[in-house]
């Protein structure tokens, strides 16, 4: 019998755990949801496309966390806010998984620098990403969930940064859909301002930025941390996904270098993973992933000029958020770690 709790059960990420894990064989009972908002209401009131999914006696609470007992907790807090709960669940043994920013980083004062916050102290996090991590996750008993941009942007060149052949400056151009904001409406994510507009921002200081950087460093072999990330996102008038368009340039001895070649780098370094799916063409769209765990990579043109080009899909709030959270904890728990999860994209 494995029972988890969700700590902010009325978000976007909280509302897509319950969705799948309504679907997860091994999950017996959600045994708490919090929320200070809707405390003592049905979760139902604000998820109603989950009625008739096993939830319609669930409640949110506002509890202690004194209170929580079950296998696994998932934070599905902000940034800011998880680093004042995670520590009380994991000192009592609890597995968790925190959705949030707040663990992705070995090196507080970088995430005190991009953050603007002061954190409340370093714990032993495992980053959440099964295809570089699986082996330290595996043993982990608090999970840093990797962040929506990073996710993308660390598979769409993992496997071009470990073989070498790329120079250490890279440039992320990505487009996200508009739920990557969370459940708080700003005039940002207003309609009027969202529709039929494509809108960049934090042109070169987004969170993300280091979080992309320090994953891909480790990739390199003897590394001296040089590797430079330039990341620039922008919101696009949909919901769902990330497309991220990795531009690398090939370093001077790999100029020549046959598409079929960087193809079949790709294919050997991901091999195993049932969650990453290579085509070598440009079939890779946001609907392909749409609701699924998959990161869809493509691409692998280069240009007169050097630039080698691969574009990768997710779904932000699955392969992106809750998804991949679920991929961490059926890893932890020693579960299929397809369970729960495997959806293909709705397309169209
Ligand atoms: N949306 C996305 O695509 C992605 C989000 N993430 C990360 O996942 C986390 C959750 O994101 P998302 O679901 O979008 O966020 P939302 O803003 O949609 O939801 C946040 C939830 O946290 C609760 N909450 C807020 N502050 C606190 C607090 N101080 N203590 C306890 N509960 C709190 C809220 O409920 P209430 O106020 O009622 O308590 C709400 O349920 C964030 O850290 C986000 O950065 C990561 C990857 C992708
Ligand atoms: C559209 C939009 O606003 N997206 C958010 C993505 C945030 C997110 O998901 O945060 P973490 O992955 O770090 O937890 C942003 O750019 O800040």
């Amino acid at each position: 019998m494995t029972s988890v709790s969700i700590i902010g059960g009325t978000g976007y990420t909280g509302s897509e755990l319950l969705r799948l894990l309504a679907n997860h064989s091994k999950i017996d009972e959600i045994e708490h949801i919090t929320s200070r908002k809707e405390s003592g209401n049905s979760i139902l009131k604000i998820h109603p496309h989950l009625k008739s999914m096993g939830y319609d006696n669930l409640c949110f609470e506002d509890i202690s966390l004194d209170n929580i007992n079950s296998d696994v907790v998932f934070c599905a807090t902000p940034h800011g806010a998880s680093m004042s709960i995670v520590p009380q669940l994991y000192e009592k043994g609890i597995k968790v998984i925190d959705l949030s920013g707040d663990y992705r980083f070995e090196d507080i004062s970088t995430y005190e620098e991009w953050y603007n916050l002061k954190h409340t102290g370093k714990l032993n996090a495992a980053y959440g990403l099964p295809e570089l991590h699986r082996e330290t996750i595996k043993k982990a008993n608090l999970i840093a969930n990797p962040g929506c941009f990073p996710t993308g942007a660390i598979l769409s060149i993992a496997p071009l940064v470990e073989k070498g052949i790329i120079e250490e400056r890279v440039i992320f151009d990505s487009k996200t859909g508009v739920s990557g904001a969370g459940v708080e409406a700003s005039q940002t994510t207003h309609y009027p301002n969202v529709n039929e507009n494509l809108k960049p921002y934090k042109l070169t200081n987004h969170r993300h930025t280091p979080e992309i950087e320090k994953e891909l460093n480790k990739l390199v072999e003897n590394s001296k941390n040089n590797m430079k990330v330039s990341f620039t996102p922008h919101l696009a008038p949909f919901t769902r996904g990330i497309l991220t368009t990795a531009h690398t340039y090939l370093k001077e001895e790999y100029l020549s270098i046959a598409k079929d070649e960087i193809v079949e780098i790709y294919e050997k370094f991901y091999k195993n993973e049932h969650f990453v799916r290579i085509y070598d063409n440009d079939m890779v769209s946001l609907t392909g992933v749409r609701g699924s765990n998959f990161c869809d990579i493509a691409g692998f043109e280069v240009d007169r000029n050097g630039r080698l080009i691969v574009i990768s899909a997710i779904d932000n709030l699955v392969k992106g958020a809750s998804g991949q959270a679920i991929q961490n904890m059926n890893i932890i728990m020693g579960f299929d770690e397809k369970e729960g999860i495997n959806y293909c994209g709705l397309k169209p």
